[in-house]
């Protein structure tokens, strides 16, 4: 077929569409959002501001943002309805999987579905932005029999979740820390889960369904759901002396080292320097640098031996370890951050839409004709 183009495996290499969101730029190693470098962004701003930003295309004035916040707290309190779902979740079940139950739910209570204007998209965005950290939260107390805590009016997005996790927001350091990481892992590009969003929203579906897709596609441990298989491998090492002959013996057995590597870095994540250095913060202030020392002589090995980068997902397992999270709830926690990105990409999906449905080239049996069930012998797979 001369007007077909064949993609690469993994669609590696493709540019799939354009986008005003954010620019990841290996050359460079920089990522910007809407122009701004998110170096920028965590030294100067609030994660509440880099949602604006994200989801409105320019940074907020005063006022705007205290319109935004103001809203974005009145909807933090979930429904009599959804708690009790969330309390009803089997408790040995993955948060991933809880937190694409509630918003599958937070869906279905608005009935709005059909409605995907820009203003209604965005009012669903912030319920969103607002309800995720009270389902996470909620089922993490449900998971560990602990009675649910309600969301703090007077508290900001990150010290409000600390606050419905723990009944405790702790030193401002930590706080910044994890806001911090919110707003490096808010946005970047077409990643595979922001990706699965954009082909969802391409059919015209509403939005909770992108964001049910996008969700399921990050949990993945190639994707999310590596910034908790790295603290599961940091535990598997347990002290520093042994990292570096554990990474050469798991390298010889051809594993997969996770937090390393990437898609489209090949230098290195523009992000691990700044959540490095929080990292370190959260060691300081929690007088615990096991997990630094360990982490570093592994990157040190890595990048020795293969050459292969952290990304992301290294430094910010063991700082949400450190703030006393759960495993389990690291890639939730990406969650109630990247559901930025992933609502900025469904409105612009949205706003310039061409349904998305690439082809693919068959190569099984040539036709072939059914035999009757009672003839059939074996049928024998090709
Ligand atoms: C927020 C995020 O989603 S960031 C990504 C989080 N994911 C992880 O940390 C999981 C571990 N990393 C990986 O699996 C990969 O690096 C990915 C999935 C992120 C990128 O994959 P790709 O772009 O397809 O690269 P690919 O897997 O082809 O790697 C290229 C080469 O580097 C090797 N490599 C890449 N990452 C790793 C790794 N983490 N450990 C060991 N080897 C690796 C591959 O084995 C391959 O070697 P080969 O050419 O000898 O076969
Ligand atoms: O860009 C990617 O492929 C994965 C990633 O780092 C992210 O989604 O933050």
């Amino acid at each position: 077929m001369s007007d077909t183009i064949r993609a690469p495996k993994g669609l590696a290499g493709v540019i799939a569409d354009d986008t005003r969101i954010s620019k990841v730029n290996p050359a460079t190693n920089s990522l910007i959002y809407r122009g701004y470098a998110v170096q920028d962004l965590c030294e100067h701003c609030a994660f509440e501001e880099v949602a604006y930003l994200l989801t409105k295309g320019s940074l907020p004035t005063a006022e705007q943002l205290a319109e935004f916040t103001a809203k974005e707290k009145s909807y933090r309190n979930l429904s009599d309805n959804l708690l009790a779902v969330i309390q009803l979740l089997p408790k040995g079940a993955h948060p991933m999987d809880a937190v694409r139950t509630a918003v599958s739910v937070l869906g279905m209570e608005d009935d709005r579905t059909w409605d995907s204007s820009p203003e209604t998209n965005d009012d669903k965005f912030l319920r969103m932005l607002a309800a995720i950290p009270s389902a996470v939260a909620a089922y993490y107390r449900h998971v560990s029999g602990q009675e649910y805590i309600a969301p703090a009016e007077d508290l900001g997005f990150s010290a409000n979740f600390f606050h419905m996790c723990f009944g405790e927001v702790p030193s401002e350091e930590v706080v910044k820390a994890f806001d911090a990481s919110m707003i490096l892992y808010a946005e970047h590009s077409f990643n595979a889960s922001t990706f699965t969003g954009r082909v969802i929203t391409s059919t015209t579906s509403d939005i909770y369904s992108s964001i049910v897709g996008a969700i399921g596609a990050l949990k993945g441990p190639l994707h999310g759901g590596a910034n908790e298989q790295v603290m599961h491998m940091l535990k598997e090492v347990g002290e520093k002396a042994k990292a570096k002959g554990w990474l050469l013996d798991a390298l010889a057995s051809k594993r997969k080292i996770m937090g390393f590597g990437h898609r489209v870095y090949r230098n290195g994540d523009s992000r691990v320097p700044t959540m490095r250095s929080y990292m370190h913060k959260v060691a300081d202030a929690t007088n615990n640098r096991k997990w630094v020392e360990i982490s570093d002589a592994l990157e040190e090995t890595m990048i020795a031996e293969k050459g292969i980068h952290p990304n992301l997902d290294f430094p910010a397992g063991p700082a949400y370890y450190m703030m006393g999270f759960e495993i389990e709830m690291f890639t939730p926690i990406f969650v109630m951050s990247r559901i930025t990105g992933w609502s900025a990409h469904v409105m612009e999906q949205a706003s310039a839409n061409k349904l998305i449905r690439p082809l693919s080239e068959y190569v099984g049996p040539d036709q072939r004709k059914v035999t009757p069930i009672g003839e059939r012998v074996c049928d024998v797979a090709e």
